[in-house]
């Protein structure tokens, strides 16, 4: 038996699409029921599947929220991406004009925002946990739709697709973060080109800091600090690291000079990635 990977669930999410195309049968799949969930649970030795950002309506906030938290180790071993074409699902025999309310996870109201507002102007809609999540809510709801993956007309019975390819932006992608406890973690290996990008979590005054760094960012995430002073952040760096080989040393003495300059800075994340 393989390693064991926590995913937010249930069966049918875009996280759980995303954990098999990278992992397939080889792995041992256990799923929660949120974001949190995943980083709260995973125990030395297993590995987590998160949704990280999506093309159409950016980050995902939760993710964030658990990045930021220091009192539990995590680490982020690499990132795989997932085209995304949502579905409008319902259970059968309610009609497109029955619809009174849309569930998804908010992420998949994001990106079909548009579309809602044009089609269901009165509905309300109804945040879940996960797309999967929605439909499985369907069951109670006769007059609900929920927004999710083509997937779970199958997974949830007495469901039909109303309609296909509803988000507001035809090319839509999420990207996934792969974590474990810790950077040794031994994991199987991960499709990747030549590129090796670093995380950092970053507190402190921030045109400062990026002076200090020196290195090539390529994509900052802000959410408030919750320690500090009101309005102080927490900032996520991605950075490009050209050279595989110096890395590692690039960054410590990059994380030296930022932590010089007074600030708290750490290394969250390593990984080679397309
Ligand atoms: O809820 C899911 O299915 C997830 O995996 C989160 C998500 C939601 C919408 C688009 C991509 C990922």
């Amino acid at each position: 038996m393989g390693s064991t990977v926590l995913y937010l669930g249930p069966t049918g999410t875009y996280t759980h699409q995303a954990a098999h195309n990278l992992f397939g049968d080889d792995v041992v799949y256990t799923q929660k029921s949120t974001i949190r969930d995943v980083f709260e649970s995973l125990s030395p030795g297993q590995i987590g599947v998160v949704p990280k950002e999506n093309s159409t309506f950016g980050a995902v906030v939760e993710m964030y929220d658990c990045l930021r938290d220091t009192s539990r180790p995590y680490f982020v071993r690499g990132v795989t991406a997932l085209s995304i074409q949502h579905c409008l699902l319902v259970r059968k025999g309610t009609r497109l004009e029955d619809i009174d309310c849309i569930m998804s996870h908010e992420q998949a109201l994001g990106q079909c925002s548009g579309y809602i507002r044009q089609h269901f102007p009165n509905a309300t809609t109804k945040k879940t946990r996960s797309t999967a999540a929605a439909a499985q809510e369907l069951l109670h709801s006769p007059r609900a739709a929920a927004i999710c993956s083509k997937l779970c007309a199958t997974l949830v019975e007495d469901t039909v697709i109303l309609e296909e390819g509803v988000q507001d932006i035809k090319d839509n992608y999420t990207r996934f973060f792969i974590i474990t406890t810790s950077e040794c973690t031994a994991i199987p290996p991960i499709p990747s080109a030549e590129q090796t990008i670093a995380l950092l979590r970053l507190t402190g005054p921030i045109s400062k800091c990026l002076a200090a760094l020196e290195l090539d960012i390529t994509s900052i995430d802000r959410r408030p600090s919750l320690t500090g002073s009101p309005f102080q952040d927490t900032y996520f760096l991605e950075v490009f690291l050209p050279d595989a080989k110096m890395a590692r040393h690039q960054i410590d003495n990059a994380l030296e000079r930022v932590r010089n300059t007074g600030a708290e800075i750490d290394l969250v994340g390593l990984w080679t990635s397309v």
